[in-house]
């Protein structure tokens, strides 16, 4: 078996602020000869409904990644240890057709999948996910998704249009891609267009942790709720960074006030551990009103968690022979 291999192509020594910037100076694509989890960039956004930018998300959060170091201690694993990750580079969405822009990422994602990789995707907006989900879903069937996110994405429509970032999981459980008994948004916030879209989202079948809850029942609960709802289920962690706070994603197309620390997105995204990630995205990124990276940096580092999570899980692709899978202990929250 081949080793697991990072950043083949650059001098030792060479300082992490230094060289090409793929996500966590992991080697590309073209550099290993197996990868277990792609790194794949989207840089689309014509599915916003306020502020634009994301299209420039996956190449921040890639500079934004530089200081990612190889070992993580809250899990107790180095991820690219554990599994051959590697940066797929971008898909080429353009920005004027949307319907033909969606169908290659979803051709994109398809392929990798289909060479056995995982994906963890870097957006780009939240319209993004539904290729995704169509692409993950042909291969594992319908999946239990966990949407971190201040905004329910669930709409019918939003501006005349049916396929945009506020509609992604709506038209993802119009067609049957979702498992419906597993799934659940944490974060949600703000103002809504009427009372009627929480109870048009609960009748879908998603049940919820908003941010109030998570603010009054803490971490904890809220984790032990994640694993009840989803349990051994294969499982598409999807997170819009905009369920941080303003304070800490301020980097971001349509925020909202009252949102989670990065500290509460991180500690939750711990719990994926025993679970089985299949694989994920990271959208929503608008570095135009991000600043010194405070977004990039969340961003980067809800990536690492997810790869931790996917390197530690027993349900995890193990690259080392016969090594033990340590399923770490649950980890001390406050
Ligand atoms: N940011 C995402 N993904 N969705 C926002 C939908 C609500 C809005 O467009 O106002
Ligand atoms: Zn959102
Ligand atoms: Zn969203």
């Amino acid at each position: 078996m081949p080793p697991i291999q990072s950043s083949p192509g650059e001098p030792a020594g060479l300082p992490r602020y230094a060289g090409l910037g793929t996500f966590a100076k992991l080697p590309r694509l073209d550099e290993v000869s197996q990868t277990d989890v792609a790194i794949l960039g989207v840089p689309f956004d014509s599915g916003v409904s306020y502020r634009p930018g994301a299209r420039f998300g996956p190449n921040h959060i890639r500079e934004s990644s530089r200081l990612l170091r190889p070992y993580n201690p809250e899990l107790a694993v180095a991820p690219f240890q554990r599994l051959q990750v590697a940066d797929a580079g971008d898909v080429a969405a353009g920005p004027y057709d949307l319907p033909a822009a969606l169908a290659v990422v979803e051709r994109q994602a398809r392929d990798l999948l289909d060479g056995g990789a995982r994906l963890l995707t870097i957006g780009g907006d939240h319209t993004i996910s539904l290729p995704l989900l169509r692409a993950v879903a042909a291969v594992h069937g319908p999946v239990a998704v966990a949407h971190f996110d201040a905004h329910l994405d669930t709409w019918e429509g939003s501006y005349g249009t049916v396929f945009n970032h506020a509609t992604p999981f709506r038209r993802a459980v119009e067609e049957g891609l979702i498992d419906m008994e597993a799934s659940i948004h944490v974060g949600v916030r703000g103002p809504l267009p009427a009372d009627t879209d929480l109870e048009d989202d609960r009748r879908l079948g998603f049940t919820v942790i908003t941010a109030t809850d998570l603010e009054m029942e803490g971490v904890r609960t809220a984790g032990e709720r994640l694993r009840a709802r989803i349990g051994d289920r294969p499982v598409y962690v999807s997170v819009d960074i905009d369920v941080l706070d303003p304070a800490f994603a301020p980097g971001t197309g349509t925020p909202e006030a009252g949102g989670l620390t990065s500290r509460e997105l991180l500690v939750l995204l711990r719990e994926f551990r025993s679970m089985n990630v299949v694989s994920g995205d990271i959208v929503e990124v608008a570095p135009a009103y991000d600043h010194a990276q405070i977004t990039g940096i969340a961003a980067a580092h809800t990536g690492y968690e997810i790869l931790s999570t996917m390197a530690v899980s027993p349900y995890g692709a193990e690259r080392l022979p016969g090594a033990a899978v340590p399923v770490p202990a649950p980890v001390a929250t406050p």
